[in-house]
């Protein structure tokens, strides 16, 4: 049996200010490390360790691991930082704040461009000032390779080549992975761990900086996946982050 543990980032300036963040590169508040720092806790308290860990180019979860791992004195290993675990690009909506915009458009239009699987929020213009196209971590990427916005579907579609071709080979071959990324690309991942339905995965929401441990068999099946600490405590969490979409 296999494990994997994912960690959605701590609290972020911009949960805290409730705007749409996407791709933005935004920090973690004092209440986001102090998540972090607890879920390193949590973890050696309770007698994890990993050998490599993953994470997005994006520095709240950069950071996130940071913390993590210094609780558990494992600053030392090896860190793989890929685009493909960067947050869903939100498009249009990037800065913007969600209570407002529910206002604006309805609860349920936002519900649709924060949890729908198939329909993207409006798009980006390529020269908007908001556009990661000229932003140097990306230039290895082509710039159509840069979204302009991103359904979960989208997600999935660039969090699925980088799960068969470097998460799920460095699993199997017996390393124990952490993956500390983003509320909507850990739902890209969970979705098909857990083989969920496009209509079932809009009512799934991953709460801040509380590890999510899937075991997983031999051909990286899911036996059972859990929260660590408090389960309450996660469900309340994440009712918390499907709230964060209404008026
Ligand atoms: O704004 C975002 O990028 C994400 C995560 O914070 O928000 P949501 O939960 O609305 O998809």
């Amino acid at each position: 049996m296999y494990k994997l543990v994912l960690i959605r980032h701590g609290e972020s300036t911009w949960n805290l200010e409730n705007r749409f963040t996407g791709w933005t590169d935004v920090d973690l508040t004092p209440t986001g490390v102090s998540q972090a720092m607890s879920a390193g806790k949590l973890l050696k308290a309770e007698g994890w360790d990993f050998d490599i860990a993953f994470t997005s180019v994006l520095k709240r979860a950069i950071h996130t691991l940071w913390y993590t791992l210094d609780e558990m004195d494992r600053t030392w290993l090896p860190v793989v930082k890929d685009w493909r675990l960067n947050e869903r690009h939100y498009g249009g909506l990037q800065g913007l704040n969600k209570a407002d915009m529910a206002k604006q458009y309805g609860d349920e239009q936002v519900l649709v461009w924060r949890r729908s699987y198939d329909t993207p929020p409006p798009a980006l213009e390529a020269t908007d000032p908001r556009s990661e196209r000229g932003d140097r971590r990306y230039a290895a990427l082509s710039p159509e390779q840069i979204p302009l916005t991103e359904c979960l579907k989208d997600t999935v579609a660039r969090v699925m080549p980088f799960w068969n071709e470097v998460l799920a080979p460095t699993i199997q071959s017996g390393q124990r992975v952490v993956i500390a990324a983003h509320g909507n690309s850990i739902r890209a991942l969970v979705k098909y761990l857990d083989n969920i339905g496009d209509n079932d995965i809009v009512s799934v929401n991953i709460p801040n900086g509380i590890p999510l441990v899937y075991e997983l068999d031999a051909n990286l099946k899911p036996i059972k996946s859990y929260y660590l600490g408090d389960a309450e405590a996660a469900a309340r969490a994440a009712a918390a982050v499907a709230n964060q979409g209404k008026a």
